[in-house]
């Protein structure tokens, strides 16, 4: 990715409060995290039945797979075992859509992604799995929490549906419900706007009226 379509922080404060701040999450909008898991389950256990991608119906993909096994099969320790974030593949579309984002002027554009507990690979990974497919320079755009409600944002673009319910504060941003696997039958609620994917039109057409609001503030005051 061009490291120029980057917003840098050296903007002045000013110019950054007429943008809209936009947080991207990662697994499950930027990297198939339940691909990446489907294709290490089979390489390990090529004998035992598994989870199709259209029959996954949990965030969380160890808990479908104890219903399936119980405590037989370790689901855990394929998402814990080094380089699974790292090559974890790419959610369609997801590179052009976050240049389109990282294109627009009037756009500041975040990564906000929970690492795990145990986070001695995934913390590290996730950070050469940002600089590997959208660029270095994005490295320094990367939000690391495991309480989404404590960043500020107007946007928050994540798979997880109750994730605005979630936090230890009332989220100040509105929650693009992103589609994935495990969410695809997932009505949206309290406010959220689901997205089919990179290519809904409609995130750039929410974004749009965002500005016109600030915009607007700006016409008044
Ligand atoms: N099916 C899943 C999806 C995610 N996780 C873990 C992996 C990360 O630590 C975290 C990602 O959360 P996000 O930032 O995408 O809300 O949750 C998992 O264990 N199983
Ligand atoms: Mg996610």
């Amino acid at each position: 990715m061009d490291d120029k379509s980057i917003n840098d922080h050296t903007d002045s404060a000013k110019m950054f409060d007429k943008k809209v701040c936009v947080l991207v999450d990662m697994d499950g909008v930027l990297c198939d995290f339940d691909a990446g898991f489907l294709q290490r389950f089979r390489q390990m256990h090529p004998d035992l039945p598994f989870i199709p991608l259209d029959e996954r119906n949990s965030v969380y993909v160890e808990e479908q797979y104890m219903e399936m096994f119980g405590a037989s099969v370790d689901a855990r320790s394929i998402v814990e075992e080094k380089d699974f974030f790292l090559n974890l593949p790419k959610i369609e579309g997801a590179l052009k859509g976050m240049l389109s984002l990282a294109g627009r002027d009037d756009v500041n554009l975040f990564i906000c992604t929970s690492p795990l507990r145990k986070f001695e690979n995934c913390v590290l990974e996730k950070y050469r799995w940002v600089s590997n497919n959208l660029g270095k320079k994005f490295t320094e755009k990367i939000i690391l929490t495991r309480d989404k409600s404590v960043v500020n944002g107007h946007f928050l673009i994540d798979d997880k549906p109750d994730i605005s319910q979630q936090g230890s504060q009332v989220a100040r941003w509105k929650h693009l419900l992103f589609t994935t696997h495990h969410n695809r039958h997932v009505i949206p609620e309290n406010g959220q706007i689901k997205l089919s994917g990179w290519n809904d039109p409609v995130l750039h057409t929410v974004i749009d009226e965002k500005v016109k609001e600030i915009n607007s503030y700006d016409a008044v005051s």
